[in-house]
């Protein structure tokens, strides 16, 4: 087996050809093993997108070309390289101009040869890479090895054959699951679904040369999958029909999906050129897309929240974590529980705490099904014994991390810290799940601030991908990169935010929710607002979301902070420190509608608990009441509006939060968002779509819609936003340098 440095040039290959024949011509197989063109993968800073890169297309053209032209090659093995076949079209490279040999054709060539290519995969065959390997007469993989077509997440569809061979080979249904979820697949699922010929344990490559060696000379027309057809469906109408329902469904207005089911109806019902034809069609309908844009922003988005820094100069790649073998969750309530799964899933031990004995015993009945669910979704195992549950503190004295999720109430957790402060190691971490309130004033009660950070868990914990990591102004670099690491151990997308009230997701949400109430006071509904949210791609609008979450919990904190107080009468009501507010909210929770909890909240439903918002006449009623009250004239509102109002806002506050350091760059807002607060990803996240939208216009329309709600003061736009406009909008992976010239901080 002979490997090539990656950046082998052809004439380099050539000379390697000539030494092996030379060498080999006597040995007993003249079978040419030809490893074509090793295909590094995922080396960072290695280029990893093979297909388009045009050199290593041209290489892997040529060395193909010349093992088929070779009488004394009698089979070839593709392989990739480092334990990685290949990971598909280079991302970074769709936003330039292409060059180079295409895809196509040349697995065409590949599919056509007249000997037989084994294609040997380990690590990733993804997009081009898989279906370069559906291309090859025969597939091999290790077992470890994942495979799939996730094009569709990038906002495109597989363009190299791939909705034309796949169904040919494991059937529309199969097919179709695959091309329009993006997932990738385990070996096994590949080889039970007929992707694959065998799966081994053991080294891929010399499987891969003996299976190449053993079909030599072998008849390979049953092995031309674009030869084949797919298998006959009885109502080939209704599958289609019923897999676009479904797609559009879920995809709330994504494009990618519903041209993958068109690509392969095309497979179904067209002859394979026709079939290819359509597929190259459809594609170019996505690949200049906006959303294709912002999904490719958005993967490379997710990927750099984990190179965190923060204004003190603390890095992600200068910070070293601790090792936190052993943790504890301090209240066992919803986010408690939660927590506490999603640690024991990660695999530590856990010390559960709740002073509570009733609340204790609910918990130990809910945690350990919680876990069962959990086990059967992800086929996880957990130790029956990684959970301790304690009816005191003084059980933590031993952990490595201890999380707090109480009540969300201050003085509660003022002792809590305290009361950890002296029972744990004195190299203990101390974090708390608190959603608002101030981390750097927790840490004042504890002996060590330098190891307390905020770790704000989203609901249901162990489902919901974000963590907003919270550092202090006396958070140690160690105490960042460790829970960093948890989150990431813990199958979290970790985002470090800076303390301030809110964080950074809540302390945008705030403005988008208050824009909400402003526009029902103004004559919008409920329905209306939702729609147009919906429309837009938020799985809820705000107020269907406001009714799962509970109203009672956002009524909570205004009282807290001295605005929920609905005695006052006249312009005062609708008024505090001199600023707009509304009192609407506050209002429904005074008649007891928390939301689907109680049965009625901003809609109805049909009992306590009901998932199913319907309009609410009485909510109605109540809106007209308050405007008569309130001397307001409703006016027509439309979906422009609506998205302008809420989502600006929103966006706006994003500048504010970049500009004061609280979170390093956009990519850090639009994980939150996405990962956190249901923010359509085909949009890219809040910031990505301000640069989508353009920032003159964003600036424009929110100096409109002051200039109509003069108090209204975060309605004017901010001044990074303002400075990025003067600096000519530069696009968003340019916004860090503008950020960094202007905060010294950072
Ligand atoms: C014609 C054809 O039909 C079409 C058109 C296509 O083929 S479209 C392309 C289809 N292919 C994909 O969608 C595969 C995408 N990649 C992944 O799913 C994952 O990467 C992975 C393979 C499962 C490995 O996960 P990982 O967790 O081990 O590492 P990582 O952190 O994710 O990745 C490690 C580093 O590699 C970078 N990277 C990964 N895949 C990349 C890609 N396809 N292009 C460019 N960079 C990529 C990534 O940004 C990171 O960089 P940095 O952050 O370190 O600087």
């Amino acid at each position: 087996m002979y490997n090539l440095p990656t950046n082998t040039k052809k004439w380099q290959f050539d000379i390697f050809l000539k030494k092996i024949f030379k060498k080999k011509t006597d040995a007993p197989f003249a079978q040419l093993l030809i490893n074509v063109h090793p295909l590094p993968l995922f080396h960072v800073k290695s280029p990893i997108f093979l297909f388009y890169s045009a050199s290593v297309r041209q290489g892997i053209v040529d060395s193909v070309k010349r093992a088929l032209g070779d009488q004394k090659v009698k089979s070839v093995v593709i392989c990739g390289q480092n334990g990685v076949f290949c990971g598909g079209a280079d991302i970074r490279e769709f936003g330039r101009q292409m060059s180079g040999p295409p895809l196509v054709p040349m697995i065409h060539d590949i599919e056509a040869a007249n000997k037989p290519v084994v294609a040997a995969i380990e690590g990733s065959a993804l997009g081009g890479g898989l279906e370069l390997a559906l291309g090859c007469h025969y597939r091999i993989s290790h077992s470890k090895a994942k495979l799939g077509l996730p094009e569709v997440t990038l906002g495109l569809l597989p363009a190299a054959g791939g909705t034309q061979r796949l169904p040919r080979l494991i059937g529309v249904p199969a097919a179709l699951n695959l091309i329009t979820t993006g997932r990738h697949v385990t070996a096994a699922e590949a080889l039970q679904l007929g992707i694959l010929d065998h799966v081994t344990e053991h080294n891929t490559v010399d499987v891969a040369v003996k299976f190449a060696l053993s079909v030599t000379g072998e008849s390979l027309d049953g092995r031309r999958i674009s030869s084949f057809s797919c298998a006959p469906l009885s109502d080939l109408d209704s599958l289609f029909e019923e897999a676009m329902l479904k797609v559009r469904g879920a995809a709330r207005g994504a494009i990618a999906p519903v041209a993958c089911v068109q690509a392969v109806r095309a497979a179904a019902t067209l002859p394979y050129a026709q079939g290819m034809e359509r597929e190259k069609e459809l594609m170019a309908t996505l690949f200049h897309s906006g959303q294709a844009r912002a999904l490719q922003y958005f993967f490379f988005a997710q990927r750099a929240v984990g190179r965190w820094s923060t204004p003190s100069g603390a890095r992600w790649d200068t910070s070293q974590p601790r090792p936190v073998r052993k943790a504890a969750v301090i209240g066992l309530g919803t986010m408690g529980r939660g927590i506490t799964v999603a640690l024991a899933q990660a695999g530590l031990s856990v010390v559960a705490v709740e002073t509570h004995a009733k609340q204790l015993m609910e918990a130990k009945k809910a945690v350990p099904s919680m876990l069962k669910r959990g086990a059967v979704r992800g086929g996880t195992t957990i130790e029956p014994d990684s959970i301790t549950y304690s009816e005191t503190v003084q059980a933590v004295a031993d952990v490595d991390l201890v999380i707090e999720a109480v009540f969300e109430d201050m003085a509660l957790k003022e002792k809590v810290f305290q009361q950890l402060s002296i029972v744990c190691k004195p190299d203990t971490l101390l974090c708390t799940n608190t959603s608002s309130l101030d981390v750097d004033h927790l840490a004042s009660q504890t002996r060590h601030p330098e190891l307390v950070v905020g770790m704000h868990f989203f609901a249901p914990a162990h489902v919901m991908k974000l963590l907003e990591v919270v550092y202090g102004r006396r958070s140690s670099p160690a105490a960042v990169a460790t829970a960093m690491q948890l989150g990431k151990k813990m199958g979290k997308v970790s985002v470090a935010v800076g303390n301030c009230r809110g964080f950074a997701g809540n302390r945008m949400l705030k403005r988008y929710l208050e824009q909400a109430f402003f526009l029902l006071e103004e004559g919008a509904t409920p329905e209306l607002v939702d729609r147009a949210l919906e429309e837009f791609g938020f799985p809820m609008g705000v107020f269907r979301m406001s009714d799962l979450s509970g109203l009672d919990v956002g009524w909570r904190v205004r009282k807290a902070d001295g605005l929920a107080d609905t005695s006052l009468t006249g312009t005062s009501a609708r008024v505090r420190q001199g600023c707009r507010y509304s009192p609407l909210g506050d209002l429904l929770c005074e008649h007891g509608r928390f939301g689907q909890k109680t049965g009625r909240g901003w809609y109805q439903y049909d009992k306590p608990g009901g998932r199913v918002a319907k309009s609410d006449p009485w909510l109605h009623n109540f809106l007209d009441e308050y405007r008569a009250r309130h001397g307001l004239v409703p006016r027509c509102i439309d979906q422009q509006e609506v998205l302008e109002r809420c989502l600006f806002v929103l966006i706006n506050e994003g500048f504010q939060i970049l500009e004061e350091g609280i979170a390093a760059g956009p990519e850090d807002i639009d994980a939150i968002y996405v990962f956190g607060y249901g923010w359509p990803r085909h949009r890219g996240g809040p910031m990505f779509y301000a640069d989508m939208v353009g920032l003159e216009r964003v600036v424009e329309r929110l100096e409109r819609y002051h200039q109509a709600h003069p108090n209204v003061p975060y309605l004017q736009p901010s001044g990074l936003l303002r400075r990025l406009v003067a600096n000519g909008s530069p696009p968003i992976h340019k916004w860090r340098n503008v950020i960094k010239n202007r905060n010294s901080q950072l």
